[in-house]
Parts: structure tokens; C-alpha cells; sequence
């Protein structure tokens, strides 16, 4: 059945966005909500450790497109290996509202890989009644251009093995690359971070990646903020679902994935006087410790707002977001992403002072 004959058959179109940690997905849904222009927009977000702080952050946005149950967070892992659990029933749910959504945007976590999920779209409970849209991979121009994305030339001659072969993939550029080639669309953003020469060496990068696809033509997009045209984003009209066999992932010989590359777990701080000592202290700590993603809301005495720290390597970025409410616990928590051996108690020690 082709996408127009899906959607002549009533089918909800859903679109996964994907994207490495702190690439700026939850930014560009954001965007899309501003822009929704009435239209019923679900969410299904999913974040690697069991804080959800992205649903927050959305709903803290104040979007009347965006209420507390057009918002299902799903925390605590990888969305493509809790399917059954987790992620059908969040369709099932949304699919029985008296006036169901009108499209739904899935966020994958940054480490998640998009085409298992995909695959989830095959379970026959949500298979006649739902199709995947497009998936969207959202690539931190600035990230890529540092390197962080691209083998490491010395790295790589380091691991060669006495036969001279080299296995050059890390864990990180095989999430990368598993995301990139499974897009319809990828949204190079945060362009206001690079010079254009840089961007057209990330541009290059991503070509690179997508080789591996043979046959495939995902369309690239710049953007700043995640800011894309929704009719760009939506609409895409790509029935992923059925078109799996052309987006390669290295993970294709396994039987399911698992997390072990990754690691997360979250400080619990004292309320913070020095917002700026604290952006300084987390910088230093992210850039010692290789901490690849920092995000939570801290308590800053004095303040009737709370605050929001995110920190992506070690740029780290905070401002107030919301007010805190009435009875509600002004905590300070931080998440913190690394991958596996991230000493959790120094990185908590330093952190906390
Ligand atoms: N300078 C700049 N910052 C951006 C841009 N887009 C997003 N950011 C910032 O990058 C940080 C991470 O953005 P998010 O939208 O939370 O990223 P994410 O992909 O949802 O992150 P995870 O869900 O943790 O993987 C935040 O501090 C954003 O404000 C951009 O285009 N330019």
C-alpha cells in the first residue's frame, strides 16, 4: 500500500524524530508546536534514565497544542526494547481519545536506535490503524564539526591489531550512523555555531555516513533551533515501515540491542546560589570527566523560578524556565549521560562540592 493509499485508509501518520544526545530534538518539537496552527499533535518521548525532563520542558513551554495528556513520556531506557510494554500501549492509549491525534511526533532518546522502532509499527495492534510519516534525524552541526562523530585517525591506528585490521567504529558513531541511515530528512542544526566552512565539512560527513545506503536519497536541511517549516517536517509520506529493507544499521545481524556502551545516573544537589558558578563548575567537570550530556532543574534560593541547566559535552547552557508551583518540591537534580566506566562518584563529588 502506498503512503497515500495509507492515508486514504485512515491511517495516523506518525514521525520519529531521532538524533544524537543534545542535538536539539526536543527544541525542534518545540518549534513544531508553536507552529502546529490547531493542528492535534501527540508526543511520545522517550529519554535514556529514569528522569523525564524533556516532557517537562514541553509542557513548561505553556502551548495550549500541548496539554499534560497530549504528552506521554516513556523514561527509562530505549523505546525499541520496551515495545510490547511500553510503547504499544502509548499508541493504544492515544489511538482511543475520544478525538484522537491527528498526527503523532515520537522523540526517541539520543542513544536509542530508530529502526527497531520502526519495526514496533509492524505489531498487530497498532499496524492497520497508525503509519510512520518520516523519521527526522537532528545532527548537532557544532558536535560533528569538533570531531566528535568522525574516527579519530590516531585512534583508529592505535586499535589496528597485528593482522592490520581495524575495527573504527565507536559506540558513538555507530548510534550516529544507525540514526542517519535510517532519515528521511536530516536537519543539520545548530548552523549559528558554525562557520560555513565547517558546515560544509559536516554536510560531507553525513553524505559520507549515508553511502551505506544504497538507493536511498535522505534530503538534507539547515536549520538553527530546530526551526524547519512544518510542512518540511510533516507529510513526509515515506510509509518507513515498509521500506526498513533500505536502511542498513549496524545492528541488523543482532536480536535486539543493549545499553551497555552508555551510562546514566543522576546528582541530587543543595540549592545553587551561583547559577553562573555552577555553569562553570559543570563545564569543568563535563570536559575532565567526558560527560556527553547534562540536563536537569535546579533550585536557586531566592528565585520563584526554577532553573534549567543543559549541557551538551561541555557547552553548557541555563536559564529560567518556569515557575515553580504551588507545593511543589523545589529539588535539584541533574542527569547526567556518559559513556560506560563515567566515574559516578567523582563526577558526583565534583558536581556537588
Ligand atoms: N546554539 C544553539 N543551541 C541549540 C540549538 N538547538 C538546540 N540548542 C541547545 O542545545 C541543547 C540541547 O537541546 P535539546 O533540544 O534539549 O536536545 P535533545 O536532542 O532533545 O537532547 P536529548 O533529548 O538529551 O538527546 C539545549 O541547551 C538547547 O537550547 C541551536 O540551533 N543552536
Amino acid at each position: 500500500m502506498s503512503a497515500l493509499e495509507k492515508a486514504a485508509a485512515g491511517k495516523v501518520p506518525a514521525t520519529v524524530i531521532t538524533g544524537f544526545l543534545g542535538a536539539g530534538k526536543t527544541t525542534l518539537i518545540r518549534g513544531l508546536l508553536e507552529k502546529a496552527d490547531g493542528r492535534r499533535l501527540a508526543l511520545i518521548i522517550n529519554e535514556f534514565g529514569d528522569v523525564g525532563i524533556d516532557g517537562d520542558i514541553l509542557r513548561a513551554c505553556g502551548n495550549p497544542t500541548c496539554t499534560e495528556d497530549d504528552v506521554i513520556e516513556l523514561a527509562n531506557g530505549c523505546l525499541c526494547c520496551t515495545v510490547a510494554d511500553d510503547f504499544v500501549p502509548a499508541i493504544e492509549k492515544l489511538l482511543a481519545r475520544p478525538e484522537p491525534p491527528e498526527h503523532i511526533i515520537i522523540e526517541t532518546s539520543g542513544l536509542a536506535l530508530p529502526k527497531p522502532l520502526v519495526q514496533a509499527f509492524h505489531w498487530p495492534a497498532i499496524k492497520t490503524r497508525v503509519t510512520v510519516d518520516g523519521v527526522i534525524a537532528v545532527v548537532d552541526a557544532a558536535a560533528a564539526a569538533e570531531g566528535r562523530f568522525a574516527p579519530d585517525p590516531a585512534a583508529l591506528e592505535a586499535q589496528r591489531d597485528a593482522a592490520g585490521t581495524v575495527d573504527h567504529e565507536t559506540p558513538i558513531e555507530e548510534v550516529f550512523e544507525d540514526q542517519l541511515l535510517c532519515a528521511d530528512l536530516i536537519v543539520v542544526n545548530k548552523t549559528d555555531l558554525v562557520a560555513s566552512g565547517d558546515l560544509a565539512r559536516v554536510e560531507d560527513l553525513i553524505r559520507g555516513a549515508l553511502s551505506h545506503a544504497v538507493g536511498r536519497d535522505a534530503k538534507l536541511v539547515r536549520a538553527s533551533q530546530g526551526a524547519v517549516d512544518p510542512l518540511v517536517l510533516l507529510g513526509v509520506g515515506a510509509a518507513v515501515e515498509d521500506d526498513l529493507a533500505n536502511r542498513p544499521s549496524h545492528h541488523d545481524d543482532e536480536d535486539g540491542h543493549d545499553h551497555d556502551d552508555f551510562t546514566s545516573f543522576v546528582v541530587e544537589l543543595p540549592p545553587q546560589p551561583d547559577p553562573a558558578r555552577l555553569a562553570m563548575t559543570l563545564e569543568q567537570v563535563a570536559g575532565l570527566h567526558g560527560v556527553l550530556r547534562l540536563k536537569g532543574f535546579i533550585d536557586v534560593p531566592g528565585k520563584p523560578m526554577r532553573l534549567l541547566v543543559q549541557g551538551v559535552g561541555t557547552r553548557i547552557q541555563t536559564h529560567y524556565d518556569r515557575l515553580w508551583k504551588p507545593g511543589e518540591e523545589r529539588r535539584s537534580r541533574l542527569v547526567v549521560i556518559g559513556e560506560t566506566g563515567l566515574d559516578r562518584d567523582a563526577v558526583t563529588r565534583a558536581v556537588v562540592g
